[in-house]
């Protein structure tokens, strides 16, 4: 069985590859691949792993020999998903490989919020702190989080961790019903949370029913010092309309981890407006870097691979 990963160099250069490299007869290894050059050098291949690439409804209709495709990561947005099983091919995404590494990083954005990091970093790198009458600065009012609500859209695995890390800093936690689903599930859904709200949280995947689930109109219904993170997927939150509740003082604070398009090539404004004086955070999609969380997709992946073989 001829295995490829298109885009290894996303692992980082110190991941050891052989517990994949054990469960296939030969494995070709890319650094990293467009979405062009993949159907080329998977021709053939029966199994592509792959972290990012887009493998799209082309991209697989001309790939007649593939049978599976291991992604290195947990979401499964740039692979079409409906495509693959029409055409026979099955996905396997790897689970739970970095609940500690993402749950401490959503938890960093909250807490950096919350005290206003942005704010206070750039004023005492702009001198101000050293001009100031009384001893410290307190210009920007930080946010309590003990007591407070916490709403997190997707109860599984990242969302369970960050539920659980918030309620040691004494936050009050409710989980939004799954989005296009609202009218068999038990729980409220974000909309009827989010007014109520003093942080949301996304851990949801992206998909059809979850783009713009905060939008111009939830927004709206937000109290203004609400915080809104997204270690999830750009385009979950409209970004533009997040941007504008910010500078308008109808949002207290946004931490984004992903943008809609990775990496942000052509810029994205959420990047131009890192300039401005906000309650704002962008970290380049790194939430799950840790080497613990690297490691443990290679040694999933394998586990995919062999669990495939044996049907
Ligand atoms: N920033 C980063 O480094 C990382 C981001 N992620 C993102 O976080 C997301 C969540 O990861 P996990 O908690 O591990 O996944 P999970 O599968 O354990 O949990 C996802 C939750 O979202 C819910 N959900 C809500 N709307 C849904 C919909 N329309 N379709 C399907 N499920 C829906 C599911 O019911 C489930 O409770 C991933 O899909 C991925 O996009 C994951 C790992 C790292
Ligand atoms: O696992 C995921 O879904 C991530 O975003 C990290 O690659």
């Amino acid at each position: 069985m001829k295995a490829v990963i298109l885009d290894a160099a996303s692992l980082g250069p110190d991941i050891d590859l052989s517990s994949i490299r054990t469960q296939v007869d030969e494995l070709e290894v890319h650094e990293q691949s467009t979405t062009e050059q993949s159907r080329g050098r998977l021709a053939g291949a029966e199994v592509a792993i792959v972290n990012k690439v887009v493998l799209d409804a082309a991209t697989l209709e001309a790939l007649p020999s593939l049978r599976l495709i291991c992604v290195l990561a947990t979401g499964t947005n740039n692979i079409d998903t409906a495509t693959a099983e029409r055409l026979g091919i099955a996905v396997r995404n790897v689970t739970a490989y970095g609940t500690a590494s993402v749950a401490q990083h959503t938890l960093m954005l909250i807490l950096a919020l919350a005290n206003r990091l942005p704010l206070y970093q750039r004023d005492v790198a702009a001198g101000r702190w050293n001009r100031s009458p009384f001893f410290c600065l307190m210009d920007h009012g930080t946010l309590q989080l003990e007591g407070k609500h916490l709403v997190v859209v997707g109860q599984g695995e990242l969302g369970s961790r960050v539920a659980a890390l918030a309620e040691a800093f004494g936050m009050r936690v409710s989980f939004a019903a799954r989005p296009g689903n609202e009218a068999n599930d038990s729980r409220p859904g974000v909309a009827e949370l989010a007014p109520r709200a003093d942080v949301i949280s996304l851990h949801c995947p992206l998909t059809d029913a979850t783009r713009h689930l905060v939008d111009a109109n939830l927004l709206a219904t937000l109290k203004p010092d609400a915080l809104l993170v997204n270690c999830a997927r750009g385009g979950i939150i409209d970004e533009q309309a997040a941007l504008a509740a910010l500078r308008e003082g109808r949002l207290g604070g946004l931490g984004v981890d992903v943008l809609p398009i990775e990496p942000p090539r052509e810029g994205h404004r959420l990047l131009d407006a890192l300039a401005e004086s906000l309650n704002l955070i962008v970290t380049p999609h790194n939430a799950w870097i840790t080497p613990e969380a690297r490691q443990r997709i290679v040694t999933l992946t394998a586990d995919n691979l062999r669990h495939w073989q044996q049907g």
